[in-house]
């Protein structure tokens, strides 16, 4: 069975990577824009969103790149980035996402005055904000941020302590991104020294528009704990004719020390890191049972969110219920929180919201053939509810040491 657009829906879900800045609601950009006299190559909402999806889908990750001009042009001051993080909270938790990692450079939002740590402040309590506004509206998330250095500029000493500074005020981790060719990792190995003394989290952009080199390097050289993308580890991967796969040390590495890849089909088959959806390599990492992770990247510039992402995969790969609840946990295992605080999201929050969707299956089919055939009339009908106590979905387990593989791959995944 493929899962269907009410259960993705319905489902938990948790984002890792999702770019701040890639993200506003088109209406929020038009009505910014207008404020501040930045000249949009559209200012219909419906229409604008258009263009980006379009612009972005260049087959080039530095064009892809052109289109965040916009809206970091429109993100400079407190009240507008107080705004648009409240709303990227709301958005995100109204798509079923209830654990996210919202990344942005902070240093791009200097412009009009403001200060580093001013921005971080902004954001700080505009996803309070929104996280407030969700739960009110029947709809808990909970936000953390990433603070980005661009790769070609010069500041990632300063934005990895502003990341240390504000770690007990939302800030998970650090990132970097930008134009990854003739930018590698190794640029800020100062930032990444830094950090790593400081006991912080890392994730770095790598593997994306370069291949091997530059995963090498984030993991090896810069300590990166998670990939951004890292989908060219697939460089390092032969597969037979036959279907029988051989890593090569580096990809073998990557999957043994369990390194979460980030990845986000959308937006990979914009840049043109992938040729389309089905011939991703998504497929391929997790049929390997690398640590797969299902992101957005950008949900206004890629035109995408993540109960998309969900369709989109579960179209090319046929994927169900189960891959879906693994895919969610191995993105809460790997996400940049205290692990008993991941525990307990795991097991409070991801766990059930799945097993109540598999129990919601048990419960339509029982009821098909009762109203068919009568078969079940002995308690009367309505009374013979199935226990909904047991559902067939092999959702992930945490503690458990019984599967080959820790991240307790469900039955069914090939
Ligand atoms: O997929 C990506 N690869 C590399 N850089 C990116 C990607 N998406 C966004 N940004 C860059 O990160 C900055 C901070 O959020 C954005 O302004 C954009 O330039
Ligand atoms: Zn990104």
């Amino acid at each position: 069975m493929r899962i269907t657009h009410d259960e993705i829906a319905r489902a938990p879900k948790v984002v890792l990577h999702d770019h701040l800045d890639g993200g506003l609601r088109p209406d929020t950009l038009v009505e910014l824009a207008d404020r501040v006299g930045h000249q949009l190559p559209e200012t219909d909402p419906a229409r604008l969103g258009e263009w980006f999806r379009e612009s972005a889908d260049s087959g080039s990750l530095e064009r892809y790149l052109e289109t965040f001009e916009h809206t970091v042009a429109v993100m400079q001051t407190a009240d507008a980035l107080r705004r648009v993080a409240a709303e990227c909270a709301e958005d995100l938790a109204a798509d079923g996402v209830v654990y996210a990692e919202v990344r942005y450079a902070p240093e791009q939002h200097l412009r009009a005055g403001l200060t580093l740590d001013e921005v971080v402040q902004a954001v700080r309590d505009g996803l309070a904000e929104g996280e407030k506004r969700a739960a009110a509206a029947g709809r808990a998330i909970v936000v953390r941020q990433i603070l980005t250095a661009m790769r070609h500029a010069d500041r990632s000493r300063e934005i990895a302590e502003l990341a240390v500074r504000y770690r007990d005020e939302g800030v998970a981790g650090f990132d970097i991104a930008g134009a990854e060719a003739g930018n590698p990792p190794t640029r800020h190995l100062a930032a990444f020294e830094y950090l790593r003394q400081e006991n912080a989290h890392i994730t770095i952009h790598a593997g994306e528009a370069v291949g091997l080199s530059s995963i090498a390097e984030a993991v090896q050289r810069c300590g990166a704990e998670r990939l951004g993308h890292g989908v060219r580890i697939v460089d390092d991967i032969t597969v037979t004719p036959d279907g029988e796969a051989r890593l090569g040390r580096l990809a073998a590495y990557v999957r043994d020390a369990r390194i979460p890849l980030e990845l986000c089909p959308t937006s990979n088959v914009q840049t043109g890191a992938a040729p389309s959806i089905a011939e991703h390599p998504f497929g391929l990492l997790a049929r390997l049972r690398f640590r797969v992770t299902v992101n957005t990247d950008n949900r206004l510039v890629s035109g995408t969110s993540m109960s998309e992402e969900f369709a989109r995969l579960a179209q090319a790969f046929d994927y169900d219920l189960d891959d879906f609840a693994w895919f969610t946990v191995n993105a809460m295992k790997s996400a940049f929180l205290p692990y008993d605080e991941r525990l307990a999201l795991i097991n409070e929050v991801i766990k059930p919201g799945y097993a109540a969707i598999a129990a919601d299956r048990v419960v339509a089919r029982m009821r098909r053939p009762l109203s068919e055939s009568g078969r079940y009339r002995q308690g009367g009908p309505g009374t013979t509810r199935p226990q909904a106590r047991s559902p067939k979905v092999s959702v992930p387990t945490t503690s458990s040491r019984r599967s080959a593989s820790s991240e307790g791959l469900p039955g069914r995944a090939v």
